[in-house]
């Protein structure tokens, strides 16, 4: 029986939190630059790219190192969206790690005089992606991460009655961020599964931008990574 590696690709909005992941990973690494993008390229099975702020530049990013792998005939296996994220109180404190079981654009629709649409009910697209249910499981047992749904947002949640709104339309979500649904949209236009783990920096609510504990964020940024490449190196694609 011959056993073939899952190669993943792990987006990151910035370069310092694309740092923070090779820092969990073996070796030095080397760059490697393809049209449109420059990946981080870790041991045989991680490819790292810090994609941009915002859903649309990760989607575009993400899409650009997924084709380039595809047509080199050496695809991915599993994309990763991580880094830091705004964390709902008191659901998922500073600090803490959050897993998504649902990656949900949280303004992607309509606003109507009853309130918000998303797109699905105006009869477009997608607004959720979900997943494999084994990893999460896996993921939340090995790394401690709290699991429910991650928002993306194009606006930053920065006022109390914004993050109660968002709660009350998704009563599951833990925290926010702003690159998820894109890095997803892409990897499922592709057929690639997608995982979504963050290390919260800052609490959502009335901005305060003193308040964002970044260093202890990338921090467990790290350490989440160190227990979950072995998940990712024994996880088997097909057990969804
Ligand atoms: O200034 C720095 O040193 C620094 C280091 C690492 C990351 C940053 C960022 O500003 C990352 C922006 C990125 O973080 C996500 N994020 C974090 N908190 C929130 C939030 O409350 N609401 C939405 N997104 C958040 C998001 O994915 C951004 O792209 C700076």
């Amino acid at each position: 029986m011959t056993t073939s590696r899952t190669r993943v690709l792990v987006a990151t909005a910035v370069p310092a939190e694309r740092d923070a992941v090779a820092r969990a990973l073996p070796g030095p690494g080397r760059e490697v630059r393809l049209p449109g993008v420059s990946l981080h390229r870790a041991g045989e099975s991680y490819d790292l790219l810090a994609a941009g702020v915002g859903p649309a530049l990760a989607a575009a990013s993400v899409s650009a190192a997924l084709t380039a792998a595809a047509l080199r005939g050496d695809p991915y296996g599993l994309v990763v969206s991580t880094g830091i994220a705004g964390g709902f109180a008191p659901a998922a404190p500073v600090g803490s790690l959050v897993l998504a079981d649902e990656i949900t654009a949280a303004d992607l629709g309509a606003e109507t005089a009853d309130g918000f649409l998303p797109v699905t009910e105006l009869g477009f697209g997608t607004v959720t992606h979900r997943p494999p249910e084994s990893l999460v499981r896996e993921t939340a047992a090995a790394t401690g991460a709290l699991t429910g749904v991650v928002l993306t947002v194009s606006t930053v949640t920065g006022t109390a009655a914004r993050a109660a709104a968002l709660r009350a339309l998704h009563p599951r979500a833990l925290a926010e961020a702003m690159e998820g649904f894109g890095v997803a949209e892409a990897a499922a236009a592709h057929g690639v599964p997608v995982l979504e783990i963050r290390a919260v920096s800052n609490p959502l609510g009335p901005r305060d931008r003193d308040a964002w504990r970044i260093g202890a964020a990338l921090a467990a940024l790290t350490t989440a990574f160190g227990k979950l490449t072995p998940v990712l190196e024994s996880w088997n694609p097909h057990d969804r």
